[in-house]
């Protein structure tokens, strides 16, 4: 008989827009850690971003989509755009968990700084019991598990990606281009759907 557990990263974000410190991030830990997948998981309502405005779920996940769609091992999960409320963790991975079965290993991947904020999400302890978290480098912050219990998290160096969905936004609204940050088709639908004007 095969061994059938399945490996699966869970990268979770706004998106808006998805940019290549994202996909490298995803694509690094899924190398690191032998993923048979990376769900990339768009969320529905941020809680913890304040007062800037976020763009329509369905553009996120739309660009999500986009930019995932040429890598066989990235998928797109609509369960946080699908769900009402505020989006918290501990629902995403009960989600996830449901739909790939107790054997399946969850990795939950953020950024350095997203890391830093982590005792400040809602029931990390459930939440620690049902994925190990994997924080990655991310320019302009340390990267620390110094304040996280032992055991629920590693840290993975990933190439240096000096891009934030804030400064793409920011281009964008200023007429400078943001090709290359993140991918064409991105480019493309940020333009056709004017975004970020
Ligand atoms: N350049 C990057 N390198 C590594 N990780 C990143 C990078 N950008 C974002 N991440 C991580 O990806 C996840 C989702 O990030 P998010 O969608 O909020 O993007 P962002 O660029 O931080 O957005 P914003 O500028 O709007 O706050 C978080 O865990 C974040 O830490
Ligand atoms: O569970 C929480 O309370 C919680 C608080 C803040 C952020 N998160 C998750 O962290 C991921 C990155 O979020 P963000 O806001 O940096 O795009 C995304 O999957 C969010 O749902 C989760």
């Amino acid at each position: 008989m095969t061994d059938d557990v399945r490996r699966i990263g869970i990268m979770g974000g706004t998106f808006d827009p998805i940019h290549h410190g994202h996909l490298v991030a995803a694509s690094e830990v899924a190398n690191r850690y032998g993923l048979d997948e990376v769900v990339f998981v768009p969320t529905g309502e941020p809680w913890q971003k304040g007062d800037v405005p976020v763009s329509p779920r369905e553009d996120r996940y739309l660009m999500t989509v986009i930019a995932t769609a040429s890598n066989p091992q990235f998928h797109v999960s609509r369960v946080d755009i699908d769900r009402a409320g505020p989006t918290y963790t501990v629902d995403t991975l009960r989600d996830l968990r449901a739909q790939y079965g107790p054997k399946a290993q969850l990795f939950f991947i953020t950024g350095a700084d997203a890391l830093g904020k982590l005792l400040s999400w809602k029931d990390t302890d459930q939440m620690f019991e049902m994925a190990h978290f994997v924080g990655v480098t991310r320019p302009g912050f340390a990267l620390s598990d110094d304040h996280l219990p032992a055991d629920v998290v590693s840290l993975v160096q990933v190439p240096a990606m000096a891009i934030s969905s804030t400064d793409c936004r920011e281009r964008v609204a200023a007429g400078k281009p943001v090709w290359y940050l993140v991918p064409d088709g991105v480019v493309q639908y940020i333009a056709k759907r004017r975004l970020y004007r």
